[in-house]
């Protein structure tokens, strides 16, 4: 396995969000884990990610132990993450943002290939390198996002809620890039309220309600669990 999430607790202060939860993702993947609004799917990312402290728990990625690896460490273990609403420094121009991404020593040797790399992925951001961040479309910012944590050189993207606020249109296009990265070698955990697309391009799924993993399995399987196509699809 490439990461594996075992028994983790996450509280804010007094307040428990996560309890127990246990996952993995293998080598390639693309593993999606949905929910609704407040279930705990940021925790959880942020909690892999190194920006929060599990209370219990452990977080192994290609066997060593990063559950209390600090955020600006554990991209040292080939993570990189998304975050929800992008987080771009907006007064910045595309390439800064971009440039920042690859601040590990590792990726610093490597960033004028790994950039070739973003902007073949993404050629609108090469046309627009000089431009202001802040001042493109949120699908153009959040392929700014992901471009940042590319240039990381990631073996194990984290995604949370790349298609919150995009047009239809823009979440196809968003999905589609999530398909391409995976294609090239680089396993996805994507964090989604956008069920649908969310099993469609995973390997595997697990649910979470109320700071709980709650099931788990092919996203076909999940697809035709009536409890779960009453809970979110409504059908
Ligand atoms: N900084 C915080 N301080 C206190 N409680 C928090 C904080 N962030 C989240 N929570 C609480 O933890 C629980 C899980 O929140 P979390 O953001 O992980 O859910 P989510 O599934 O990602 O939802 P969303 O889609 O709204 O981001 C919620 O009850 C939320 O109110």
């Amino acid at each position: 396995m490439l990461l594996e999430v075992s028994n983790l607790d996450v509280a804010y202060g007094d307040a428990p969000a996560l309890w127990d939860a246990t996952l993995a993702i293998g080598a390639g993947q693309v593993v999606s884990v949905v929910g609704p609004n407040g279930a705990g799917k940021s925790t959880l990312i942020n909690t892999i990610a190194g920006v929060l402290r599990p209370l219990r728990g452990q977080i192994r990625m290609e066997g060593a132990d990063v559950s209390r690896v600090p955020g600006h460490r554990v991209c040292d273990h080939g993570i990189a993450l998304v975050p929800e609403g992008r987080r771009l420094f907006g007064h910045m121009s595309v390439l800064d943002n971009l440039e920042l991404g690859a601040y590990r020593p590792g990726a610093r040797t490597e960033a004028a290939a790994t950039l070739r790399h973003v902007f073949e992925l993404f050629p609108i951001l090469g046309e627009r390198r000089q431009q202001i961040a802040g001042t493109m479309s949120g699908g153009q910012q959040q392929m700014v996002a992901i471009g940042r944590a590319l240039m990381a050189r990631p073996r194990l993207l984290l995604m949370d809620e790349p298609s919150l606020g995009l047009s239809p249109a823009v979440v196809d296009d968003m999905f589609q890039i999530i398909r391409t990265i995976n294609q090239s070698g680089v396993a996805v955990l994507l964090v989604e309220q956008n069920i649908n697309q969310a099993l469609a391009v995973a390997h595997h799924a697990y649910v979470i309600e109320q700071g709980r993993i709650v099931t788990s399995g092919q996203p076909d399987a999940l697809l035709n669990n009536p409890r779960i196509r009453e809970a979110y699809l409504g059908i």
